[in-house]
């Protein structure tokens, strides 16, 4: 027998053991080893009780034995006492039995492993009823210790079994040893049933069968007749008494068939019990049952072929399937009848469900559509009005922080949130703050995105937009912005899904518009910019330029870098990441110590029409705020504190500036306001996404963040622009720069002509003259650096000094011309202006425009002059006047007659100027642009 099954019969009779004694339970393990089975047992203490729950009163003395081994050496003859009752009572009940060596070390334990079994098995066969005799019917063979014949036998089987051969092989030795035995040494009759019952036990039927299809058998061994007879009488007892056996096992499964708790029921049950009741209790109700049973397991001839043997039996069961039959058609005629009823009210029933949801569907889609129409214009009243989105998110809590005392009590879907302080009492315990949207611990990454697209969307169309992460040190804004994992999707933070949004709906239109997207990623250390998107590690101190002019860049020594796939982004993202400074403080292991900017510039082109279109997108994650008692920074983090604190509380006073409407701004107060002023104060789309900690000890920050939150939800900035350009506005821009060039030579020509006649001129007019020389070669487009008011005068180079002369030609366009002209003229022209004494008439590029930038227009001096006025671009519906021809007069005394030829070829350049500016003006009425 192998160790597997050696060992499973040790586990099986164990756990008899323990159910049937508290004992055992308690010290005899579930699965035991040899040893522990053996410790267990060997005072035969739970032996005993057990054999007394099955045979009361079999071992009528049981002596209360020690189970720990200090114990049990204590007093050894207790225990030897108990087994030895207990063996004593087995063999009695002529159950198997083992001897007390077997319990020794050494000793066979699977001798007592049978015997517990043997035991078990006649318990069971005791408590189905103790019908006939029973018989152990295992490999085991019960003893017989009168009769040496079996132990002969054990000896060869264990041989077989030791030397690894299968029992199979030794049987014919095994009868061949028996037959000489019983031969040789003639049984008494009294041992003969116990030899009779080892030589079933033994061969079994496999000695039939070979005396019934080997012909040698007979010779080879002969049996005598007695033992014969007596085998078969044995033969036919058992059989009878298994028939027994099977009809009750019969009754109890039937029993359990009807009361359906058993599980399916298997063919070869049903027939093997099904045989067995109609042979032995051949009565109506157990028919009844069994045809119950046999509906049960299916309609099945071989089943019935298999039941029912003899003609007879095969009458009875069908009568009975039959009428069963015919009583579950009734049934199932009656059940078909009311399941059609049903099935006509749930039909009406749904019916009236689908109108129902019909009509529901109907509302809910035009509820949605009014959602959306609301959130639509909501949009476009915050676009209006410039207000400043505002956002809040809450952090989880993190794994290490408590969980019962969140601050955050109520998260409301209309943007309101209730926070708890419970370091306050009564009313001023809980506050309610209410923003445009509020997004609880559990919303993901991207809701979060969902949630803000349309606005970073609006790009495309022209439109720039800032979102700026504003919160307490630790608050999630990193993981917001730039997400936790770039490797994870669902991770991924605004910045990479917002470049990526972009970058695929500009490949969606490329059919019609032609987008280039460039990012540019810089970060504010220290109050110094640098470029995150370096990638040898320079930190060169880059400018801030607050002129959109260039390009739109605000820093255009930042790297700019084009995108033209997701995995470009995802580099790009990796390199900025990278590249940013962090460091840990109390509060977080991994806390920014900048702020960091990513620029999405969005520059498209519509391929039919030639509009532009311009938009960015400035994405801000800023340095967290830290009290530094708390933080408890030192050395460079707390430098770096000191600088994040700052220019954050910079943004506090731009933020309550713009509150309260003032004139003045100090954008100029940190490099972080100035770079986000145009997202600020300038016609952005602009959101601030707060982030607060619901940890009770952050309860401060999260209070005057939600209050900051408050404060910049109040500012309103007026509307939104977007950057587009028509095609006719590009065009018409082009001819107004053509026509302001020619202007500016022509003017310079008028200089240089008046120079040149009339010997002395002012020293402003010599420095016109001198300007319009340089003027007439300059390209205002070809500039590299706009002026910039926030860089002061250092920056002040020779470009702004190019600037200011732009300056001076633009003043020209939009505004009225004094001209001065001889009165003859001036009356031919049919608006005859007041004789005037020669003045100086200045041309004002503004109307608040500072000194600095109005230009003296002295045209002729001392003659009797008449004013024209000349309108350069009309305002309103006002047309462009004619523009007079200057001629000299008959009486003009300071004019020679050989400049007649250059002032009227002037005067024609100048006409045709003014009419191309006439025409211009009329186009840009016609245009909305300005
Ligand atoms: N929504 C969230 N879900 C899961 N974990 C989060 C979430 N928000 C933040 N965290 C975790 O909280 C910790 C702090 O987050 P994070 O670094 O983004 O804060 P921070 O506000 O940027 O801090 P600092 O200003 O110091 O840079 C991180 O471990 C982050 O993974």
């Amino acid at each position: 027998m192998g160790q597997y099954n050696l060992a499973s019969r040790r586990y099986q009779a164990a756990e008899w053991l323990r159910q049937m004694d508290q004992v055992a339970m308690e010290f005899l393990p579930k699965d035991p080893s040899e040893e522990e089975f053996r410790r267990a047992l060997c005072n035969g203490f739970i032996l005993c009780n057990v054999l007394n729950k099955v045979n009361p009163g079999a071992v009528p003395k049981v002596v209360k034995a020690s189970m720990t081994s200090s114990e049990a050496a204590e007093s050894p003859n207790q225990d030897s006492e108990n087994m030895r009752n207990f063996l004593a009572a087995v063999k009695d009940k002529q159950l198997l039995a083992f001897e007390t060596s077997d319990m020794e070390k050494g000793g066979s334990i699977n001798k007592v492993v049978d015997c517990i079994l043997c035991l078990k098995g006649y318990h069971e066969w005791k408590k189905a009823g103790g019908v006939g005799v029973w018989r152990y019917g295992g490999t085991v063979k019960i003893t017989s210790s009168p009769n040496e014949l079996p132990n002969a036998l054990t000896a060869t089987e264990r041989a077989a079994d030791e030397s690894g051969e299968e029992l199979e092989l030794s049987k014919y030795e095994q009868l061949r040893e028996f037959i000489q035995l019983s031969n040789e040494a003639s049984i008494e009759e009294s041992k003969t049933t116990n030899a009779l019952t080892f030589l079933f036990d033994r061969f079994g039927l496999w000695l039939l069968q070979a005396y019934l299809t080997d012909g040698n058998m007979d010779e080879e061994f002969p049996l005598n007749a007695m033992v014969i007879d007596a085998f078969l009488s044995k033969i036919v007892n058992d059989f009878s008494t298994l028939l027994v056996s099977q009809g009750i096992k019969l009754g109890l499964f039937l029993k359990k068939i009807l009361k359906a708790d058993d599980g399916p029921v298997s063919k070869s049950d049903f027939i093997e019990a099904t045989s067995d009741y109609i042979d032995k209790r051949n009565n109506l109700q157990a028919a009844t049952d069994i045809s119950k049973a046999y509906i049960c397991i299916g309609n099945n001839e071989v089943v019935l072929n298999s039941v029912c043997r003899s003609p007879g039996r095969v009458e009875i069961l069908t009568d009975l399937i039959q009428r069963h039959i015919e009583d579950l058609k009734l049934f199932f005629r009656e059940t078909r009848l009311e399941v059609r009823k049903f099935h006509s009210y749930w039909e009406a029933d749904i019916k009236r469900l689908e109108h129902h949801v019909r009509d529901l569907e109907v509302a809910s889609s035009s509820y949605l559509k009014i959602l959306q129409e609301n959130q639509m214009l909501f949009n476009e009243v915050l676009d209006l009005k410039g207000k400043i989105r505002i956002y809040c998110r809450v952090r989880p809590i993190l794994p290490g922080e408590s969980k019962d005392q969140s601050t955050v009590d109520y998260v409301g879907e209309n943007g309101s949130i209730l926070i708890v302080n419970s370091l306050r009492k009564g009313k001023d315990s809980k506050k309610v703050f209410s923003f445009d949207k509020v997004f609880g611990p559990t919303i993901s990454q991207e809701q979060i995105y969902t949630n803000i697209q349309p606005l970073i969307r609006s790009v495309l169309d022209g439109y720039n937009v800032c979102i700026f992460a504003y919160g307490q040190t630790g608050s999630g804004k990193t993981y917001t912005m730039s997400g936790y994992d770039l490797n994870t999707k669902e991770t991924w933070g605004v910045n990479f899904r917002a470049i990526c949004d972009l970058f695929q709906i500009s490949k969606t239109r490329e059919d019609v518009i032609e987008y280039k997207v460039g990012v540019q990623m810089i970060e504010i250390y220290n109050e110094q910019v640098r470029d995150l998107l370096v990638i040898d590690g320079s930190t060169k101190r880059l400018d801030i330029y607050n002129n959109t002019q260039l390009n739109g860049l605000t820093v255009p020594d930042a790297s700019w870098v084009p995108v033209s796939s997701t995995q470009d982004v995802l580099d790009l993202i990796r390199i900025g990441q990278k590249n940013r400074i962090v460091g840990p403080t109390a509060f977080n292991e991994r806390s920014s110590r900048s702020h960091s900017i990513l620029t999405v510039h969005v520059h498209g082109k519509e391929l039919v029409s030639g509009t532009i279109f311009k938009g960015s997108l400035n994405l801000v994650d800023l340095a967290g705020s830290e009290r530094m008692d708390k933080s408890k920074v030192q050395g460079d983090r707390l430098k770096e504190a000191q600088y994040i604190n700052r220019s954050l509380s910079a943004l506090g006073d731009v933020i309550s500036a713009l509150a309260q409407k003032s004139t003045h701004i100090p954008y100029r107060n940190s490099k972080l306001t100035q770079i986000l002023q145009n997202s600020l104060g300038g016609h952005a789309k602009t959101l601030m996404l707060v982030h607060i900690s619901p940890e009770p000890d952050a309860i401060g920050e999260t209070l005057s963040t939600l209050k900051f939150a408050e404060r910049v939800a109040s500012i309103e900035l007026g509307a939104a622009r977007s950057n587009k350009e028509t095609g006719d506005i590009l065009e018409l821009k082009e001819e107004i720069t053509n026509l302001k060039l020619a202007l500016e030579k022509k003017e310079a020509e008028v200089e240089q002509f008046k120079v040149g006649n009339a010997g002395s001129i002012t020293p402003s007019q010599k420095a016109k003259v001198l300007r319009f020389g340089i003027s007439s070669n300059f390209k205002p487009e070809t500039y590299q650096r706009p002026n910039d008011d926030t860089k002061g005068s250092e920056a002040r180079t020779a470009s702004s000094a190019k600037l200011r002369r732009s300056k001076f030609s633009s003043a020209l366009i939009g505004k009225e011309i004094s001209v001065k002209v001889p009165e003859e003229r001036a009356s031919r022209l049919g608006k005859p202006q007041s004789p005037t004494p020669p003045v100086r008439r200045y041309l004002s590029g503004d109307k608040g425009a500072s000194t600095r930038n109005k230009v003296k227009f002295d045209v002729v001096e001392n003659q009797p002059m008449s004013k024209v006025v000349v309108p350069v671009k009309a305002h309103g519906t006002r047309s462009l006047a004619p523009v007079p021809e200057i001629t000299s007069t008959d009486n003009n005394s300071g004019v020679q007659a050989d400049h007649k030829s250059d002032e009227s070829k002037l005067n024609s350049l100048m006409h045709s100027t003014a009419s191309s500016l006439g025409k211009v003006s009329q186009n840009l009425k016609k245009s909305s642009f300005f």
